[in-house]
């Protein structure tokens, strides 16, 4: 898959699956990601923060192949030397995290870029440096991150709303938030605890998938 081809499933894919073992129930990541992959999800962040360069780089090696063969796209999160070493097509950085043009000149090869945000400036900076789609959260609260904003402003969710690249919405999301995101008009929901946390992950990616389908018929 190329570059246009990642971005058409983030802004086409409604679930948007972010791996991390600390919220596992005692799975693998590897285990967690074929789960995901066999109940039909297309889109896997590498979403790692306790384990060393070289499991995460063995682990995210693996997924990404594994993500190709099922047409997913994998992506991953903060670092731009993993991204290169598991030839990952897309690479997802926060406000902290080295900026858009810094990572392709590293990359020196098309890489895919997200950029987490939260306010109008960060989402307008974001498409100015020519990111190819935004986080915007946390939309609701959560547990599964330490260092949060706040939750995410009324005015800025509008601004998000009219922004021209894909808009992924991400923090605290759940099957009756995201019944609240979709109504409000988000067609993109990323989610850590809600799946890789579910204790059956075929049946709860079922469940959302029923929900995404009633708010289809809905509108
Ligand atoms: C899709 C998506 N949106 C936002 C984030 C958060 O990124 P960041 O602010 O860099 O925080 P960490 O995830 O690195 O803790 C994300 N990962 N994915
Ligand atoms: C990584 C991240 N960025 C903003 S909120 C969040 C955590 C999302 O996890 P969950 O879906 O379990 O609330
Ligand atoms: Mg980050």
């Amino acid at each position: 898959m190329k570059h246009d081809d990642h971005v058409h499933q983030i802004r086409t894919e409604p679930i948007y699956a972010i791996l991390g073992e600390t919220f596992s129930r005692g799975r693998t990541n590897r285990q967690v990601a074929k789960a995901l992959l066999g109940a039909g999800v297309r889109i896997i962040q590498y979403r790692e923060k306790e384990k060393s360069w070289q499991e995460k780089y063995e682990e995210a090696r693996d997924i990404c192949q594994w993500c190709n063969e099922y047409g997913a796209t994998f992506i991953m999160n903060d670092s731009i030397d993993l991204a290169i070493a598991c030839e990952a097509p897309v690479i997802h950085v926060g406000q902290d995290d080295a900026p858009v043009a810094w990572v392709r000149r590293l990359a020196q090869r098309d890489i895919v870029v997200g950029v987490s945000t939260h306010t109008i400036a960060e989402m307008k900076k974001a498409v100015r440096d020519g990111a190819d789609y935004v986080g915007l959260g946390p939309m609701y609260q959560t547990t599964s991150k330490m260092d949060v904003h706040d939750i995410v402003a009324d005015v800025d969710k509008a601004y998000a709303l009219t922004l021209p690249i894909p808009v992924v919405t991400i923090g605290g999301i759940d099957l009756i938030h995201i019944r609240q995101l979709y109504t409000e008009g988000f067609r993109s929901f990323a989610m850590i605890s809600a799946l890789v946390g579910a204790t059956d992950i075929v049946e709860q990616i079922g469940a959302f998938r029923q929900v995404l389908q009633e708010k289809i018929d809905e509108c």
